[in-house]
């Protein structure tokens, strides 16, 4: 068993200031490749710490939404070069912490680099337009206002990009932030947060307050004086926000779980199919909400597709995400990995046929992580929980069909909408595909996941809160629109 630690303590970020929590608790983060490797300790902060936050982004918000937003964005774009020049160091964190590999990693970092700038540059776009009003000698526009204080709730499995992409345009549309990461993902979210101190962000701005979501996430979904509440993470705990919120008549904005489909049409690209079904699936360890999850094949091609995807599938190299060689890390967590194992149990008694992987790894080399085997399921019918609820692992359920009006029924079939795809070379079933789909991010001959941040990204169903994030888009969130009008 070997042991490495850095040993160092994350404190809570607020108020321009490194504090520990009130009860002087942490918590250990750990290596899910290794789980006797120390990653840091985090606080376990108390209800009292997040009020302190608070009041200081509502003391902050003042001044802040005062700001012209081209200012805003020039503290903006010195937290992207600040992160920029760590990308390595993050990045090495975020693969040590939650598992998905350093190429990964770092493509992500640099992912939330790039969105930094982006939303850097939303501060010298428009915010409103001019209406004709019916009074000829009045002017009639609209403008925006802040929301005031946004408290942020992520998840671990983009522990930099997806907490970004909620601050960076809280904080250009003149908001205060209050981040609440997942404990999970702590220390490198802490690490974000210390590139925004290095920008010098006035004091209150932004704060970071780390603790159970049970209590933090909890509190922050109470309290009065929070404005607006942007989530990503579990069904039941978005909903469990969205109607807290609700009741005190916060804002809020939910993104959830998806079930997302691939169609493999009779015409498909067979080795493109593969290739994005492997990619889509199975990369950060089947652990996005864009990630592939049932693959709906015309049975046609369903042999040949199924022979060259269990094929490419056994040449994945499983280990430490650090090593270079390696394709797929670890589960995020033992809770994580126990889930996934649940499933791959379920699967097996509603009588779904197992052909490939459903086992931890007990290797010797990796019996301290929570490894997992890429999994196969075939004999999947929609009815089954395999098919229907969000399983977040490297597990894959393939169901036959023989039409394509048949496939997009079956891809319709779930509770979430968040993303989908199609491979096939004919017009006429890519259009079929985009009118009738459910999905908030439909794609064609290319995997489910992949977002781009200058797109609006979202779900529909019940994969989010109807709204969307990134792009142009998040302005409708942050802000609330004033109607002005004007008569000399
Ligand atoms: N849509 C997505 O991208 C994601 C989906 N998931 C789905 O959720 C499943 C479980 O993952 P998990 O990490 O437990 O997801 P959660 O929804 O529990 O966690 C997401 C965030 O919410 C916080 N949180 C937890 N409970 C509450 C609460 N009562 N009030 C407010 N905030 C809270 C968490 O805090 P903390 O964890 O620190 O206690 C974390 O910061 C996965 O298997 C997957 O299906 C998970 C992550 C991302
Ligand atoms: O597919 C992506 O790039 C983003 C996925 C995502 O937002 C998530 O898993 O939470």
């Amino acid at each position: 068993m070997s042991v490495k630690t850095d040993g160092k303590t994350y404190l809570n970020y607020i108020n321009g200031k490194w504090v520990t929590a009130s009860i002087q608790k942490v918590e250990t983060s750990i290596n899910p490749a290794n789980r006797y490797e120390i990653i840091g300790y985090v606080q376990q902060s108390e209800k009292e710490d997040l009020d302190y936050a608070v009041l200081a982004a509502k003391e902050a918000q003042v001044l802040w939404g005062k700001l012209s937003g081209a200012a805003r964005g020039e503290y903006l774009y010195r937290v992207a070069n600040a992160l920029e020049q760590r990308i390595d160091e993050i990045a090495e964190t975020m693969t040590r912490e939650m598992g998905k590999t350093f190429l990964e990693a770092k493509g992500e970092t640099a992912r939330g680099v790039a969105i930094l700038r982006y939303y850097a540059g939303e501060g010298m776009r428009k915010t409103g337009d001019v209406i004709p009003s019916s009074d000829s000698e009045a002017l009639m526009f609209t403008t925006r206002a802040p929301l005031g204080v946004v408290g942020v709730i992520t998840p671990w499995n983009f522990p930099v990009a997806i907490p970004i992409w909620k601050i960076a345009p809280a904080l250009i549309y003149g908001n205060t932030v209050i981040l609440k990461p997942a404990q999970e993902a702590a220390v490198t979210a802490a690490k974000v947060i210390e590139c925004f101190d290095e920008a010098g962000l006035p004091s209150g701005t932004i704060n970071m307050v780390t603790g159970p979501g049970s209590v933090i996430g909890q509190a922050i979904t109470n309290h009065p004086d929070i404005n607006g509440i942007t989530f990503t993470g579990s069904d039941a705990v978005g909903k469990s926000i969205g109607l807290g919120a609700l009741k005190r008549g916060a804002k809020y904005q939910l993104e959830m779980g998806g079930k997302n489909p691939v169609i493999v049409a009779n015409d498909a690209d067979l080795e493109q199919a593969v290739e994005a079904t492997i990619s889509g699936g199975l990369r950060s360890t089947g652990q996005k909400c864009t990630a592939t999850s049932r693959v709906i094949v015309q049975s046609e091609v369903y042999e040949p597709f199924k022979n060259k995807l269990i094929e490419k599938i056994k040449e994945i190299k499983i280990g430490n995400g650090l090593k270079e060689d390696v394709w797929m890390g670890p589960c995020a967590s033992e809770s994580q990995l126990n889930t996934v194992l649940s499933y791959v149990k379920k699967g097996i008694e509603e009588g779904a046929t197992l052909i490939y992987g459903g086992k931890r790894i007990e290797e010797e080399a990796l019996v301290n992580g929570f490894f997992m085997e890429p999994t196969v399921f075939e004999n999947v019918s929609n009815g089954m929980t395999i098919a229907q609820e969000e399983i977040f692992g490297p597990v894959l359920a393939l169901i036959k069909v023989e039409t394509l009006e048949e496939a997009l029924q079956i891809a319709n079939d779930v509770k979430f909408g968040l993303s989908a795809s199609i491979f096939t070379k004919s017009i006429g079933r890519m259009l079929s595909f985009i009118n009738e789909m459910d999905a908030g991010l439909v794609r064609i001959n290319a995997e489910s996941a992949g977002v781009e941040l200058q797109a609006p990204f979202g779900g529909m169903k019940q994969s989010s809160s109807h709204s969307r994030e990134q792009g142009e888009a998040a302005i409708e969130f942050f802000t609330s629109i004033k109607t002005v009008f004007v008569k000399a």
